[in-house]
């Protein structure tokens, strides 16, 4: 059987209805054992996007979830956010073919989507596809994913 997920899901206050969504679906998957939410309380909660994607990150980080979900008005502010965060990959995609490659090519941990860039039935079918996944850690792309981590380390990708 496949790896279920501790997924950490979060968003600001423009991508709270899709998080709202996307953790019900999250919490009613199978594939998923858990799901922490770290998004702002609710649509007025002015909380802005790098507070919550540096706190989805550093859960993964700790080893409270494998996987981060998180959303904003673009998915990029988060993205950004959580990526400041050492050991982190996370990707911005709004399409399938990115969603699988997020995963079996840079071994990103978190998701990030724009509720103001794409439909709300478009996310939960992209988080579906995204669970389908998990990175090969024999695959060719471990040795480019390494690359980032030793960049993280030593200033240096060699
Ligand atoms: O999309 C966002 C950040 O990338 C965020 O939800 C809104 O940010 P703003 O445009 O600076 O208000």
């Amino acid at each position: 059987m496949k790896s279920q997920f501790r997924v950490v899901i979060g968003s600001d206050e423009a991508g709270f209805a899709y998080k709202k969504v996307l953790k019900a679906d999250l919490e009613a998957d199978p594939r998923v054992s858990s799901v922490i939410d770290v998004a702002v309380g609710d649509d007025a909660d002015k909380t802005a996007y790098p507070s919550i994607g540096v706190a989805a990150a550093e859960k993964v980080v700790a080893g409270e979830a494998d996987r981060g979900l998180l959303l904003c008005g673009t998915g990029l502010g988060v993205a950004i956010s959580a990526n400041k965060v050492k050991g982190i990959r996370a990707v911005t995609a709004h399409d399938a073919y990115s969603v699988e490659r997020g995963v079996l090519s840079n071994n990103a941990q978190v998701l990030c989507m724009g509720q103001r860039v794409i439909g709300r039935e478009l996310t939960r079918k992209l988080t579906d596809e995204w669970l389908k996944h998990e990175f090969d850690p024999s695959s060719a792309s471990v040795a480019k994913v390494g690359a980032i981590t030793s960049y993280e380390d030593t200033d240096s990708c060699d």
